[in-house]
């Protein structure tokens, strides 16, 4: 399983490079299958869930080749028959539900063990499973699968109940193959539904609206295969950019796309943290001391939920009480009780949590719970003093590439240990 040793105390220096983004990845992975033709896709993180998704794909009859070192994996789905995902494998991940997307819009049919993901509450897929039912798939749910089959898929106007990025993907990878058009109401907004969108067109689809709350999708006969680049890594650049904070630091997040992160920025910026933007790039300096700030999590352009985990373990040493409200994920805050035994002095109540700032966090052993908790526990121990150990670390190889290797360069002292 594995754990990461992080000695605290060092100040993060330099510059860190963003890699791809894990939400789009994970989603345009099997999105590729929609052409029933060759993809390359380009500027993938170096991360488990890209691993798995390329395995699933191959396991099932496409073809991958993963060049992990230029990022790029050719995935050739020409002679694939059906889109099929065990337990054991689905079970990983969140995003094996995509293969529910595409698999119904490329063969009509597929069939998907239940999904897993980071356990941070309830995760339903009933927008999802009204979706594909209103695009006229039958849609059944029995020992731990979910099958989906259509004669025929028909362009449906779907209004989501809540907004979802999951299920407006999945709608809109199974849309593109649909007779006539579709309409999808309150979408996600997030630029992974961008990326994605981008993607599809690339390929031959027609989405249109990919970044307002109406997507509208044309369904076309025929896609063919492309040459994607996956968009930068919010999520891994706001939690560099927290890094750089926590430490007092000096950072330069590279390959970043500065519009993404600005709930970030302006959050940073009302704690008394620099943040510059040069193009494709931000600069985070911390001179001050830590001033609280309260959290809302909230969908795209909110506060993103991914970095309440990262956000909360820095407002532990912030100066004055910090309230951070999740409003997406009710279990969400399971790494709070991991920051108290760093000395964090914090409460939760219900989908809040109640930060009350300390001078000084000391090392001990921990758990990541998830993968965002496991980027939390590692702010706290570049800010405690002492070696804290970190168990769980495949939680966090799930979505951060490279950790150890990145922290190192900025002048971290962390070490992977059994
Ligand atoms: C692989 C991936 O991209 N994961 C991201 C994706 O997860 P995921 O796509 O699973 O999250 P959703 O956007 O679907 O979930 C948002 C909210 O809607 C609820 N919901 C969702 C679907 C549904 O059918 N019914 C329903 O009630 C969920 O319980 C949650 O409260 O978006 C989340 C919210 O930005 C991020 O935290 C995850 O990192
Ligand atoms: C919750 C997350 O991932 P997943 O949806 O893949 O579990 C995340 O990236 O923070």
């Amino acid at each position: 399983m594995g754990k990461l040793l992080v000695e605290g105390g060092y100040r993060l220096t330099g510059k860190v490079n963003i890699g791809g983004f894990k939400n789009a990845a994970v989603a345009i992975i099997p999105a590729a299958i929609l052409a029933g033709d060759v993809c390359i896709v380009d500027n993938l993180p170096t991360i488990e869930d890209v691993n798995i998704l390329g395995q699933i794909l191959n396991d099932i009859g496409a073809s991958v080749a993963y060049d992990k070192e230029n990022k790029e994996m050719k995935i050739d789905s020409t002679k694939l028959e059906e889109c099929y995902a065990p337990y054991e494998i689905a079970k990983k991940l969140r995003a094996s539900y995509y293969l529910l997307g595409a698999g119904l819009g490329r063969f009509k049919k597929a069939k998907v063990a239940l999904p897993g993901g980071c356990e941070i509450g309830s995760r339903p897929i009933d927008q999802h499973i009204k979706g594909f039912e209103a695009l006229g798939a039958t849609v059944n749910i029995s020992h731990g699968f979910i099958e989906a089959e259509a004669e025929e898929l028909i362009g449906a106007e779907i209004y989501l109940d809540v907004v979802s990025v999951g299920a407006t993907i999945n709608i809109m990878l199974a849309a593109c193959r649909a007779k006539g058009k579709t309409i999808i109401e309150n979408a996600a907004k997030e630029p992974h539904v961008v990326d994605v969108a981008n993607f599809l067109n690339s390929m031959g689809a027609d989405v249109r609206g990919a970044g307002t709350d109406i997507i509208k999708i044309n369904g076309v006969d025929k896609m063919k295969g492309s040459t994607y680049s996956v968009i930068p890594d919010q999520i891994e650049a706001g939690t560099y950019m927290i890094m750089a904070a926590a430490t007092g630091g000096d950072v330069i997040v590279d390959n970043v796309i500065p519009k993404h992160l600005e709930p970030v920025t302006a959050k940073l910026k009302e704690m008394g943290i620099q943040v510059h933007e040069y193009g494709e790039s931000l600069r985070v300096v911390a001179e001050n001391k830590l001033k609280k700030a309260n959290i809302k999590t909230l969908v795209y352009p909110g506060f993103p939920t991914d970095l309440q985990q990262p956000m909360s373990a820095l407002l532990t040493k912030a100066t004055g009480t910090s309230i951070v409200t999740e409003t997406i994920y009710e279990g969400r805050f399971k790494h709070i009780d991991e920051l108290k035994r760093m000395g964090a002095k914090a409460k939760v109540e219900g989908r809040l949590a109640v930060i009350q700032g300390v001078e000084k966090l000391s090392s001990a052993k921990v758990m990541a719970t998830d993968l965002r908790a496991g980027a939390a526990l590692i702010i706290a121990g570049l800010m405690a003093d002492g070696t804290t150990e970190i168990s769980n670390l495949h939680y966090i190889d799930r979505g951060y590439e490279c950790i150890e290797e990145k922290l190192l360069s900025l002048g971290a002292k962390v070490k992977r240990a059994i």
